[in-house]
């Protein structure tokens, strides 16, 4: 059964069985926004027989809270597989993944499986909805997970009304009981965001989230993902939610308050872009 008032230091600390880091790893940014999420000289290779294809190039990247971040580049550059490295869903040959001052990439699988249940929210492209739940109950299986079987069941009424709750908010009070089959592409990523949003995840991570749909649509599920940023509305910082949203698509990065560029495995900074520091 999960333990609910584990911090990621506690995750991190019985997972490796050693200290957790200094506070000096949290570090923070001139404009006074904490890093959450940060790779620190990543390396990929993906290999094939003899063949390595090497993905990852050293790749820096910071995401600060509260930002809206956009990772653009060329198909094949290598944004999937750098987001995958950030949500620990895939390990790095060499480099580091840090999050909110703790390092992650080394974690045991138990406690990446932890890490990413409780403070990351995914989002992708196909949905990864479980065809055989409704809308309702595929919102509520990182509640499951997190909890376990007898402290979710004990909890199920409230825990219920949080997924229909966030399944209304994202428009689906309507669809509570359909299952992905029965659903629209629309349907199904909103589902998915509200499934992202069930544990109060500290970070989204999307990667081509309207790669799937028409043009309006993908443009109603990007209105969703900038309301939760809470940045367009003028939210505080503190009350934001940090977005990373891969996209090859350069008029979805536009509206992003930073854009990313990877050619080829590497960050370049010379088209990097920010639009606005949010505001501490
Ligand atoms: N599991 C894998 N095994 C082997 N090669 C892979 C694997 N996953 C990705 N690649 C290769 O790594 C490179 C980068 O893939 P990645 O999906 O990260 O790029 P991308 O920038 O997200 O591309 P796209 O915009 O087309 O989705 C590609 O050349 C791809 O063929």
């Amino acid at each position: 059964m999960s333990n609910d008032t584990t911090t990621l230091a506690e995750l991190m600390h019985r997972s490796e069985n050693r200290p957790a880091p200094a506070a000096s790893a949290f570090r923070n940014t001139a404009a006074g926004c904490p890093v959450l999420l940060e790779s620190r000289n990543l390396f990929k290779t993906y290999r094939k027989g003899a063949l390595g294809v090497p993905v990852l190039k050293g790749v820096d990247l910071e995401v600060r809270a509260g930002e809206l971040l956009a990772i653009v580049g060329q198909s094949g550059s290598g944004k999937s597989t750098l987001l995958h490295c950030l949500a620990t869903l895939d390990e790095p040959d060499d480099g580091e993944v840090w999050f909110d001052g703790m390092r992650v990439d080394n974690l045991p699988r138990r406690g990446r499986d932890r890490l990413k249940n409780r403070y990351f929210g995914m989002i992708f492209q196909a949905y990864h909805l479980l065809p055989e739940l409704t809308a309702l109950e595929n919102v509520l299986a990182p509640a499951m997970i997190r909890h376990g079987v007898f402290s979710y069941l004990a909890q199920k009424r409230q825990l219920k009304a949080r997924a229909t709750e966030l399944l209304e908010t994202v428009g689906l009070g309507h669809r509570l009981r359909h299952k992905p089959r029965e659903m629209s592409g629309g349907e199904m990523q909103r589902t998915a965001i509200a499934r992202a949003l069930m544990n109060e995840p500290r970070i989204l991570l999307a990667d081509e989230p309207t790669g799937n749909l028409d043009q309006a649509t993908g443009e109603g599920v990007l209105e969703l993902l900038h309301g939760l940023n809470g940045s367009a509305s003028g939210a505080n910082q503190a009350e934001r939610l940090t977005v990373v949203l891969v996209t090859h698509d350069r008029s979805v990065a536009a509206q992003a308050d930073r854009v990313v560029t990877l050619v080829e495995g590497r960050v370049d900074n010379a088209g990097a872009r920010q639009r606005a520091e949010p505001a501490a």
